[in-house]
C-alpha cells in the first residue's frame, strides 16, 4: 500500500439510502502501489446514544437493535418545514450502545483491540465524532470515577508492558517519526540530563496536588485504575511508550495545522496523563486566546509504542528490529459548530470525492475542510491499522437537524476501505524465553557483584545524594534569589509610584491646608469684627439706657424744676406783691408831705404864673415877641441842694432824662456807680427803663436826721475843680476815687461828682445824690433822688433872674411827679440763681 493513499483511493460505496436501507459494504477499495496486502477492511463506525439531560424530553433517535438506529423528525425541525413530511430514516452501525452503555463496556468493545494491536506492533486510530454536547469527550476521556477510553488505554498498556520496559532513553528519536536504540551509558547520560538534573532543578508537583481544569481523570487519587491487560505480550521485546499530545486546529483561512505537539518518553499511565493534561491546557488557552472560529480544534493523543527485540542473549536491544506502532485517540470538535449546516454540508460534499475517487480511480483532489486530520491519519487508510470511529449521538429532539447530518456522514464513512495491517513478528530465528534467562544468570552474577558492590553503590549514592541535594539548595537559592529580586523590583515600583502619589497628595495637602489657613484667618477676622460690632452695639444700647435713664432723670428733674419754679415764682410774686404794695404805701406816706408842699408851691407858682399873664395881656409885645426860654438856674433850698435842668431838660419836658441807679444785690456788688458815670460820660439819657434792683426799704436811713448821714463822695479821678459858689456841703462824707463795696456799708448817702462840656463849651459839674440803701440779699442799693448841675459863667453875660422861680422852671413838674413810677421786674438768671433782683428806677424832676 502506498504512502498518502488516502487522496488518491477510488472508494466504491453505496448511495445514500433512505428509511430501510442497510447500510452496505463497499467494494474493496482499489490499491494503488499497495503490494503488501489485497485484504480491506471497512472503517468501523460505532453509535453511542447518550442519556438525555431530561428523561421526559422528546427524542429523535431510537436505537432499534444493537446495530440499527431510527431518526425521528419533530414537527420543530428544518427539515420537516422544508419537506413538510415527518420522513423517518434507519442507520447501520458496526454496534450501537444506548444509552445505558458503561464506558468499560465500551472501551471493551471498541478500545481494547486497537491495544492489542498496538503491543502487536499495528496502528489504530480511534476517533469519537457528533454534535456538540453529544457525549465525545465524556467517551474518550471520562472522568475519575468512570474513566473514558483513553486512561483505560493507558491503564491497559501499562498494565500489560510494565516489566518489559526498556530502561528510558534506551530508545532515542531519530526526528524522522522513528526511533534508534541507543547505549545504555548514553541512555544513562540523557536520563541524567533530561530527568534527573531537570528534576532538582524543577522538582515534580505530584500530579493529584495540582489544580487543573476539565476531566480530573489523570490523577491517582480517586481515579479508578482500569485493571485489565493484554495477555499475549511478547517478553522478548523492549518497550517503549512515548505519548504524544497534538491540538489540531483551524486557523483565521480555515486551515487546519497542528500546534504543540510534544512527544517524550513516559514509563507509566501517569506521565502519559501528565501529557494530555499539558495538551488539553494548551488546547484551553488556545481556545481563550483565539476567536470562536479558530476555536473549532480536535484533540489528538497519540500512544506510540516502541519495540525491538532482545538479542540472542536476552541482553542488548536490536536496534536493526526497531518497531513503532501508534494507536491514536482524537476527539474531534463539534462537528456543527460555526455554520451548522454548512460545516454538514461540506462534510458531506468531501466524502463525495472520496468516494467518487474510489470508483474511478482518479487523483481528484478532495476539498477536505479537515485535510490536515486526514493527511495525520493517511497511514491509518493505507492499512497500518484499523480506523474505528464512535458517532456520539444526543438523542433530544431539537437536535434532529444536526444528527441527521452525522448520521448520513457517518454512513459514507463506514463505506471507505482500509487495507488490514500486517502482523509484525520480531524473533524470526531466535529462541523465545532470552529475556527470562537473562534475567535469571543476571540475578546469579549479581548476587556476585552485589557485595563488592554495596560500599561503591552506597558511596556513589550517598555522593549522588549530596551533589543533589547541593544542586537543589543552589537552585532553590537561585529561584528565592530571582523571587525576591522580582518582588524587590515590584515593590521598588510600587514604592516610587506611591511616592509619587504621596508627593502629589502633600502638594494637595499643603494646598488645602494653606487655603484652610486663609479661611482661618478671615473667619478670625471676621470673628473679631463681629465682636467688636457687637461690643459697640452693647455699649451703645448700654449708653442709650444711660442716656434714656438720665433723660428720664431730668425730665422729672426739669418737672420737678418747673414746678418748684412756679411754686417759688408764685411765691416770689406774692413776696414782692405784698413788699410792693408795703413800699407803696410807706412811700406814699413818706412822699405825702413832700407833695403837699409841692401842690401848695404849684398852687402858688399858678397864682403867680396868672399874674404874669395878666401883665403880659395888659403889657403889648413889639414883633415877634416871644416868651423866652426858661434858663438853667440854681437855686437853694432849705437842707437841701436843689439843681435846675437844662434847656434840653427843659425843652423834654415829659421825656425827662433819666439817671437808673441799678444795683445787683445777688453779687453784692455796687454797680449804679459805675453805670452812673458811664451814663454821664455818654451823655445820653436813657428812655428805656431799666430793671430796678431790689432793696429793702426797711433799711433805708432817715432823710431826716441830717446830721447821721454820711456820705460817700465819689469823684472819679480827672475832674476839674470849678469854684463856683455853690458847692455842696457834706457833714460828714467819705471821699473815694473809686468805688469799693466796703465803702457803701457805712455810707448812707451818695454824692457822684460828674463832668462834661456843654453845648457852650463850658464844661458843667453835675452832682447826683442817692440814698444809699442795704437790699435783702446783702448788697447796697442806691437810690438816686437828686441832680444839681452847677456851672460857671461870667457876670456880664448872667441875666438877673428873680429869686423866685420862674414858671418855665416848672413846666412839666407835675406831669414828672405824676410820671414818679417804680418798676420791679424779676431776672430769670437770677431767679435761677436763688436771687431776686430788685431796680428801683425813680424818676423824679424837682
Ligand atoms: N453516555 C453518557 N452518560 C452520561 N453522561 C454523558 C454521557 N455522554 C455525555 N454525557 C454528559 O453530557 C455532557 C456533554 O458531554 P461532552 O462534553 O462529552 O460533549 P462533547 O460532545 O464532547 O461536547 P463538545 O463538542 O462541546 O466538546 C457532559 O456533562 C457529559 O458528562
Amino acid at each position: 500500500m502506498c504512502a498518502g493513499c488516502f487522496y488518491e483511493c477510488a472508494f466504491e460505496s453505496t448511495k445514500h439510502q433512505p428509511v430501510n436501507m442497510k447500510a452496505q459494504r463497499g467494494k474493496t477499495p482499489r490499491k494503488k502501489n499497495n503490494q503488501n496486502s489485497n485484504q480491506t477492511d471497512p472503517v468501523e463506525v460505532y453509535c453511542r446514544i447518550r442519556p438525555l439531560d431530561n428523561p421526559d424530553a422528546d427524542v429523535c433517535v431510537k436505537p432499534l437493535s444493537t446495530s440499527v438506529v431510527q431518526l425521528v423528525p419533530s414537527e420543530n425541525s428544518a427539515a420537516f418545514a422544508r419537506t413538510g413530511q415527518l420522513k423517518e430514516y434507519q442507520y447501520t452501525f458496526s454496534y450501537v450502545f444506548d444509552e445505558y452503555t458503561s464506558q468499560k463496556a465500551i472501551f471493551d468493545y471498541v478500545a481494547m483491540p486497537l491495544v492489542e494491536d498496538l503491543i502487536k506492533g499495528k496502528n489504530g486510530l480511534l476517533f469519537t465524532y457528533g454534535i456538540t454536547s453529544s457525549g465525545k469527550t465524556y467517551t474518550m476521556t471520562g472522568n475519575p470515577q468512570d474513566q473514558g477510553i483513553l486512561p483505560r488505554c493507558l491503564d491497559v498498556l501499562f498494565n500489560s508492558i510494565g516489566g518489559l520496559q526498556a530502561k528510558k532513553y534506551l530508545f532515542k528519536t531519530d526526528k524522522m517519526n522513528g526511533f534508534e536504540v541507543q547505549s545504555e551509558a548514553d541512555a544513562m547520560l540523557e536520563r541524567q540530563k533530561k530527568d534527573i538534573m531537570p528534576g532538582l532543578t524543577t522538582p515534580k508537583t505530584p500530579m493529584a496536588t495540582r489544580n487543573r481544569q476539565g476531566y480530573e481523570f489523570m490523577t491517582d487519587q480517586g481515579r479508578v485504575i482500569d485493571p485489565s491487560k493484554v495477555d499475549d505480550v511478547d517478553e522478548d521485546n523492549n518497550y517503549a511508550v512515548p505519548p504524544q499530545s497534538k491540538i489540531l486546529r483551524t486557523d483565521s483561512t480555515d486551515s487546519m495545522y497542528v500546534m504543540n505537539a510534544v512527544e517524550v518518553e513516559i514509563k507509566s499511565a501517569d506521565e502519559a496523563f501528565e501529557v494530555l493534561y499539558k495538551g488539553q491546557k494548551r488546547r484551553k488557552v488556545a481556545h481563550t486566546a483565539l476567536n470562536a472560529e479558530s476555536s473549532r480544534s480536535h484533540s489528538i493523543f497519540n500512544i506510540r509504542l516502541v519495540q525491538a527485540p532482545l538479542d540472542e542473549n536476552g541482553q542488548e536491544t536490536d536496534n536493526d528490529r526497531v518497531c513503532v506502532s501508534q494507536l491514536s485517540l482524537v476527539d474531534l470538535a463539534g462537528s456543527e459548530r460555526g455554520n451548522r449546516t454548512k460545516n454538514a454540508g461540506d462534510r458531506l460534499k468531501e466524502a463525495e470525492i472520496l468516494r467518487e475517487n474510489q470508483k474511478t480511480g482518479v487523483n481528484k483532489m478532495v476539498p477536505y475542510r479537515d485535510a490536515k486530520l486526514t493527511h495525520l491519519f493517511k497511514n491509518y487508510f493505507d492499512g497500518d491499522g484499523k480506523v474505528r470511529m464512535i458517532v456520539c449521538v444526543n438523542p433530544k429532539s431539537e437536535e434532529y437537524d444536526e444528527t441527521i447530518h452525522v448520521m448520513k456522514f457517518s454512513e459514507l464513512t463506514q463505506e471507505v476501505q482500509v487495507t488490514r495491517s500486517q502482523q509484525v513478528r520480531f524473533n524470526v530465528g531466535m529462541t523465545p524465553g532470552r529475556r527470562k534467562l537473562n534475567q535469571q544468570q543476571i540475578t546469579k552474577d549479581d548476587m556476585e557483584i552485589a557485595k563488592d558492590n554495596v560500599t561503591l553503590l552506597q558511596l556513589e549514592n550517598f555522593l549522588d545524594e549530596r551533589y543533589k541535594r547541593r544542586e537543589l539548595l543552589l537552585t532553590d537559592l537561585a529561584k528565592r534569589q530571582d523571587e525576591f529580586r522580582a518582588v524587590l523590583v515590584d515593590m521598588e515600583r510600587e514604592h516610587s509610584t506611591l511616592k509619587t502619589k504621596n508627593d502629589d497628595l502633600q502638594c494637595l495637602l499643603e494646598r488645602r491646608d494653606s487655603y484652610i489657613q486663609k479661611l482661618e484667618t478671615r473667619l478670625r477676622n471676621l470673628e473679631r469684627k463681629q465682636d467688636d460690632a457687637s461690643k459697640q452695639l452693647r455699649e451703645t444700647e448700654r449708653e442709650k439706657r444711660d442716656l434714656d435713664s438720665r433723660l428720664r432723670i431730668e425730665k422729672s428733674e426739669n418737672d420737678r424744676l418747673k414746678k418748684d419754679y412756679r411754686t417759688r415764682l408764685e411765691m416770689n410774686n406774692q413776696h414782692w406783691e405784698r413788699n410792693l404794695a408795703r413800699e407803696k404805701r410807706k412811700i406814699e406816706s413818706e412822699y405825702g408831705g413832700q407833695i403837699l408842699e409841692k401842690q401848695r408851691k404849684l398852687n402858688m407858682l399858678k397864682s403867680i404864673v396868672n399874674e404874669n399873664e395878666q401883665q403880659q395881656q395888659t403889657t403889648p409885645r413889639p414883633g415877634n415877641f416871644r416868651t423866652p426860654a426858661p434858663k438853667p438856674r440854681t437855686y437853694t433850698t432849705p437842707g437841701k441842694i436843689m439843681s435846675a435842668r437844662s434847656e434840653s431838660d427843659v425843652s423834654s419836658v415829659g421825656v425827662a432824662p433819666q439817671v437808673t441807679p441799678r444795683t445787683r444785690t445777688a453779687t453784692g456788688t455796687i454797680s449804679s456807680a459805675r453805670s452812673m458815670h458811664g451814663l454821664n460820660r455818654a451823655g445820653a439819657p436813657q428812655t428805656t427803663p431799666r430793671t430796678t434792683p431790689v432793696y429793702n426799704p426797711r433799711h433805708r436811713r432817715s432823710k431826716s436826721s441830717s446830721n447821721a448821714e454820711v456820705w460817700l463822695d465819689h469823684r472819679p479821678s480827672g475832674n476839674v475843680e470849678l469854684d463856683t459858689v455853690l458847692q455842696p456841703k457834706l457833714k460828714k462824707k467819705k471821699s473815694v476815687s473809686k468805688l469799693e463795696m466796703k465803702d457803701t456799708k457805712e455810707a448812707s448817702k451818695y454824692l457822684l461828682t460828674h463832668q462834661e462840656q456843654d453845648s457852650g463849651g463850658e464844661i458843667e459839674t453835675k452832682l447826683i445824690k442817692g440814698s444809699v440803701m442795704p437790699t435783702a440779699g446783702g448788697g447796697t442799693a442806691v437810690v438816686f433822688d437828686d441832680v444839681e448841675t452847677l456851672k460857671q459863667t461870667s457876670p456880664g453875660t448872667r441875666k438877673r433872674r428873680s429869686s423866685c422861680p420862674q414858671p418855665t422852671d416848672f413846666e412839666g413838674e407835675a406831669n414828672n411827679l405824676e410820671n414818679e413810677s417804680r418798676e420791679f421786674k424779676l431776672d430769670k438768671k437770677s431767679v435761677k440763681n436763688h436771687s431776686v433782683i430788685v431796680e428801683i428806677d425813680t424818676r423824679m424832676r424837682i
